[in-house]
């Protein structure tokens, strides 16, 4: 299903904006399926309670290896269409790094650098519930986009809760773009950096991203991050 999607509209859309919706990529028994695994217990290396970390309010999962088969599958079936876009925006950012064909490749060079620790996640909302604005950055190797899925479905099981990007141009205020989602839609979008291009070439802006508070309900969110944490 990632190969159907409309890869030329979403290149577009990513160069454009820093962020593209996917449409439907996971079926309302799937997305069940993956929240429900957040109150399993298992499965996971560690959680994280965003409020004493000053992230936020809520908590997340990081998933342990080996991953569960449709997370992975959404690693491995993204990385073909998501690496010649990052491959393209390193270069015209003026960074070094290239990524290869295969992801598992480059799991191996983060691993190689002490990063071996998988980063897909689970996130789980309740009423009051928000995610600050950050980057999830975990070492020195970094693939600069990323992907959240929204497992719960918008006024049914929850509302508020939008997912926000923001983006800091140099010398310029930040520009916040809201993300609507269906149940089982993805956002990609940009982890780090992106380019933009200016009159005087090509630059570099900084993006973070977040949750805005839950009204009511319960949200949960699928993040697959395609690089290893150290
Ligand atoms: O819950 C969300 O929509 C955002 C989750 C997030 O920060 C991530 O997947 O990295
Ligand atoms: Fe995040």
């Amino acid at each position: 299903m990632i190969d159907a999607l409309d890869w030329a509209r979403i290149a577009e859309d990513l160069d454009t904006h820093g962020c593209a919706t996917t449409g439907s990529l996971l079926d309302e028994a799937t997305c069940a399926a993956l929240a429900a695994l957040y109150d399993a217990n298992q499965g996971f290396r560690s959680r994280i309670v965003m409020a004493r970390h000053g992230f936020g309010r809520g908590e997340y999962k990081y998933f342990a290896a080996p991953l569960p088969a449709p997370v992975a599958a959404l690693r491995t079936g993204f990385w073909p269409h998501l690496a010649p876009i990052a491959n393209r925006w390193n270069a015209a950012m003026g960074l070094a790094p290239r990524f290869p064909a295969d992801h598992g490749d480059f799991l191996a060079r983060c691993h190689a650098a002490g990063q071996t620790r998988p980063t897909p996640l689970l996130l789980r909302y309740a009423a009051g519930d928000y995610n600050c604005l950050h980057q999830d950055l975990y070492g020195e190797h970094v693939f600069p986009l990323q992907v959240a899925i929204l497992l719960s479905d918008p006024w049914r099981d929850f509302t508020g809760g939008e997912f926000v990007l923001t983006e800091q141009r140099p010398r310029m205020q930040s520009r916040a773009e809201v993300v609507p989602l269906r149940q089982g839609e993805g956002v990609i979008f940009a982890v780090h950096h992106r380019p933009v291009r200016g009159t005087r070439g090509t630059y570099r802006v900084n993006l973070r991203h977040g949750v805005s508070r839950v009204r009511s309900g319960r949200r949960h969110t699928l993040g697959v991050i395609f690089h290893d944490a150290a």
